[in-house]
């Protein structure tokens, strides 16, 4: 180092150095300018301005050469070879020119800059020693190969760096920076390499061919120099005017970008040097912190290999493609990406527009969760139980477990949503979701697949103790009143329990056991829960036959009618027949209502069989001989779907049928259903001049409300009372209390399944208006009542005169 120095402090004419800095200098900055231009142009153009950068390069060694020649051992009288004078300039532009071209190539970075930065380097060491062979002057050179080799290293490293630090151009900073390592490099090389030259005194050959002496020398490189400065001058004004352009053409851009509600990004070789304010609410941060950023940083590790096969293909149409954007804070957004090649402000590049998918993803989740979920209770639909209960079948397979199926149904829960409205309903039907899921893990799954229906997958183990255990408590937890809208409401569940793999594999069989457990239970009195008995399936099978056989009853004339004598509470005159639908099944024999009746009310053969009732009734009583009042029975369901005045109004007339000598019998459930529609309905009944007796009372649950609705003609006395009259103090108490509020009404009181002496001597004294019961007679065909032992009825009688009931 400090023999460059002294060669150039003892050596040079400083004056001169110091002018072939300058040069050098100017030349380095006009370099710099122009290649930024370049790299900014469209492809034609950028190699006219890289060719340009060339030559201006190789003319600014050229001349800094031997501007400081010139400034080499001032004494001595030197000529140079024109050839290898000439030669020497063009190594250094023609090498120039392969190193930017080189450096602005396809190639991966680190290959770009050390291959350009060492074929750059060797264009100034090229140009220099090519220069030194020009020299002709008495004497010999000696050359010192360290300094030589210390020569090339020196321009080699410096054009590098310079070429490392040539990626951000747009910067003013930066390109004075670039200009000052590759002037160094220039001169580093230039004034390690005159080190390395000593010149012995002596007779030495000179070149044969044309030399340029001293001062033609200084001439040329004076016209070099000249010609640098004024490309100088033009390459600031170009830069200038087109940086005008550029920047308005710019802020129109940007302007338009930060309109956009997409994101906008633009980037060149993978290097982002745009960005609209979507962007930056984007990637939540200023545009400074992502321009410069590698573009892959912008994006999910994940999301690279289809951004990197993106860009090799950029120059073809590709669809839009869904990535995932990683904003600063880590966050990660689904994003449509889709890419174009542009020539963004004369220089190409890849403008990519990323629209945010988050509110898409969220309506696409909310839409999938509304299609899976019940929307009132947010439980499982049908679809999502069927899907859960799949894998929760295949994984009990694979681990050779036992699952429970659990079918849920609702007690009253219908007639509580009749009558305190839809709103009360769907409150109640949240509250017991609740419920259930409180006494659920989180393994489990709860189901609702109907209205009032819900399903579970219990997988905790062991089976069927678990589920025998938390089934137990949800039945309890359910059968506690609920209080909605200032309402006391109570309901009970009934549910059937069936396991894998002991009562099936598949989903179907198991929810059908489940359900037919369910049933079961309902059959039994609701309000509690049955394990699947394979027995089950049999009885279900009959009741599915049953339902078959019972389609054509009707017209196989296989239904009949058994009356039951309603008598007079005090005399024991008979007022009322009460008409007992039977079946005479061909295998079977006679069959029950019992049997027959909630099934054809499920069926909604209950419509014409009831239909059936009513018309045989009113023509049967048209026939007797005495003009006893005939009582028919009407389910809730046949009341409400079908045209029941029409019906009975049809039937008298057909019949000639006194009305006052009809009864129809209707249970509560009847007014629980849709209690308006229903008193509309019996007002009509009773403007036909029909009675209205509300049957089974005592057995429901809100019983005095509905005698409010309606004002009955008389209400049955439940014969579950009257059965544990005599027996227990209570059911006394209780039968004094219904007979007396019924006579408060105004309402006739008719006592059913009377069959003791002493039952109906409590009920006379109690005041009854109305026996019916066993005592008296059991339901048989009206023809048995005709020789009816009219003598020993009354006997069982007092003697009083009788009152005349409905
Ligand atoms: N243990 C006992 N039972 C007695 C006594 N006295 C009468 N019974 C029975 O009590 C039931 C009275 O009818 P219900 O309460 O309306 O109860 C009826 C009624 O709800 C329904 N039903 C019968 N016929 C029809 C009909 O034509 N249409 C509709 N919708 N339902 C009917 O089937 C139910 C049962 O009818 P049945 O089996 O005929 O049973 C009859 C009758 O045989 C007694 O002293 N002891």
């Amino acid at each position: 180092m400090l023999n460059v120095l002294s060669c150039i402090t003892h050596e040079h004419d400083l004056r001169l150095v110091a002018l072939s800095a300058f040069i050098c200098a100017l030349g380095c900055i006009t370099t710099v300018v122009l290649l930024s231009r370049a790299r900014v142009s469209s492809r034609a153009r950028q190699h006219r301005w890289t060719g340009f950068a060339a030559v201006v390069f190789g003319c600014s060694v050229w001349s800094l050469h031997f501007v400081a020649m010139l400034a080499f051992m001032p004494g001595q009288q030197i000529a140079y070879g024109l050839n290898l004078t000439v030669l020497s300039v063009v190594i250094a532009s023609g090498g120039a020119l392969a190193a930017f071209l080189v450096w602005q190539g396809r190639f991966p970075q680190p290959v770009r800059v050390a291959l350009g930065g060492t074929l750059l380097g060797l264009a100034i060491t090229g140009m220099h020693y090519a220069g030194v062979a020009a020299m002709t002057f008495t004497g010999f050179l000696i050359f010192n190969w360290d300094y030589v080799a210390a020569s090339v290293v020196i321009s080699i490293g410096f054009a590098t760096l310079a070429l490392i630090r040539a990626n951000l151009l747009e910067r003013v900073s930066r390109r004075f920076e670039v200009a000052f390592w590759l002037a160094l490099g220039i001169c580093g090389l230039h004034f390690t390499g005159m080190t390395a030259i000593t010149v012995a005194p002596g007779m030495a050959e000179l070149n044969a061919g044309t030399v340029l002496g001293t001062t033609t020398l200084a001439v040329v490189v004076g016209s070099v120099s000249v010609a640098i400065l004024i490309a100088s001058l033009a390459a600031t004004f170009v830069e200038h005017y087109m940086s005008q352009r550029a920047l308005q053409d710019l802020k129109r851009m940007r302007l338009l970008g930060n309109l956009a509600q997409e994101v906008l990004l633009i980037h060149s070789n993978g290097v982002v040097f745009e960005v609209n304010s979507a962007g930056e609410r984007l990637f939540k941060a200023p545009a400074s912190e992502i321009i410069g950023r590698p573009l892959l940083s912008l994006f999910a590790q994940d999301s690279a290999p289809l951004l990197v096969r993106r860009e090799r293909f950029s120059s073809q149409e590709q669809p839009p493609e869904e990535v995932i954007f990683q904003a600063a804070d880590g966050t990660q957004v689904p994003v449509e990406l889709s890419s174009q090649s542009i020539d963004y402000l004369g220089r190409p590049a890849t403008a990519v527009a990323l629209r945010d998918l988050t509110a898409r993803r969220q309506d696409e989740a909310r839409i999938l969760h509304l299609a899976r979920h019940d929307a009132l209770t947010n439980l499982p639909n049908r679809h999502a139980f069927l899907e859960r209960l799949d894998i929760a079948l295949d994984n009990a397979a694979q681990h050779r477990e036992r699952i429970a199926i659990a079918y849920i149904d609702l007690d009253r829960f219908k007639p509580i949503n009749d009558l305190h409205g839809h709103a009360a309903g769907d409150a109640l039907l949240v509250q017991v979701s609740k419920r259930i899921l409180a006494e659920l893990q989180s393994s489990d799954t709860l189901a609702r697949i109907g209205g009032d229906e819900f399903t579970m997958i219990l997988t905790s183990e062991p089976q069927p103790e678990k589920a025998s255990n938390v089934v137990a408590r949800i039945v309890d937890a359910l059968r506690r009143p609920f209080h909605i809208e200032g309402h006391r409401l109570e309901i009970g569940a009934s549910v059937g329990i069936a396991i894998y793999p002991d009562d099936g594999a598949a989903p179907d069989t198991l929810l059908r056991a489940a359900d037919v457990a369910m049933y079961r239970v309902k059959q039994e009195g609701r309000g509690g829960l049955r394990f699947f008995e394979s027995s089950m399936n049999t009885q279900l099978h009959a009741r599915l036959q049953l339902e078959q056989e019972l389609i054509g009853a009707i017209e196989r004339d296989e239904l009949l009618l058994h009356y039951q004598p309603l008598v007079n509470g005090i005399t024991g005159e008979v007022e009322t027949f009460e008409a007992l639908i039977r079946w005479q099944h061909p295998q079977r024999g006679l069959v029950p209502p019992a049997e027959f009746i909630p099934l054809a009310e499920e069926t909604g053969l209950i419509d014409a069989i009831g239909r059936w009732v009513i018309e045989t009734a009113c023509r049967d009583a048209a026939g007797w001989e005495q003009p006893w009042r005939v009582s028919v029975n009407v389910s809730p369901s046949q009341f409400h779907h079908s045209d029941i005045c029409g019906i009975v109004a049809t039937a008298l007339r057909v019949n000639q049928l006194d009305p006052a000598r009809v009864v129809v019998e209707v249970t509560e459930g009847v007014l629980i259903d849709d209690a308006t529609k229903a008193v509309a309905t019996l007002n009509r009944l009773r403007d036909l001049g029909i009675r209205i007796a509300l049957d089974d009372f005592g057995t429901g649950y809100s019983s005095l409300s509905y005698l409010q609705l309606f004002r009955f003609d008389k209400f049955k006395i439940d014969k579950s009372f009257v059965r544990r009259l005599g027996q227990s103090e209570d059911a006394l108490t209780l039968t004094r209390t219904i007979v007396n509020l019924g006579h408060n009404l105004g309402l006739h009181v008719t006592a059913e399944g009377v069959e003791t002496q002493a039952q109906l001597e409590i009920l006379q004294a109690l005041g009854c208006d109305q026996i019916q019961g066993y005592l008296v007679a059991r339901p048989a065909p009206m023809g048995s009542f005709m020789e009816l032992d009219r003598a020993r009825t009354v006997a069982q009688f007092s003697k009083l005169p009788p009152r005349l009931s409905a």
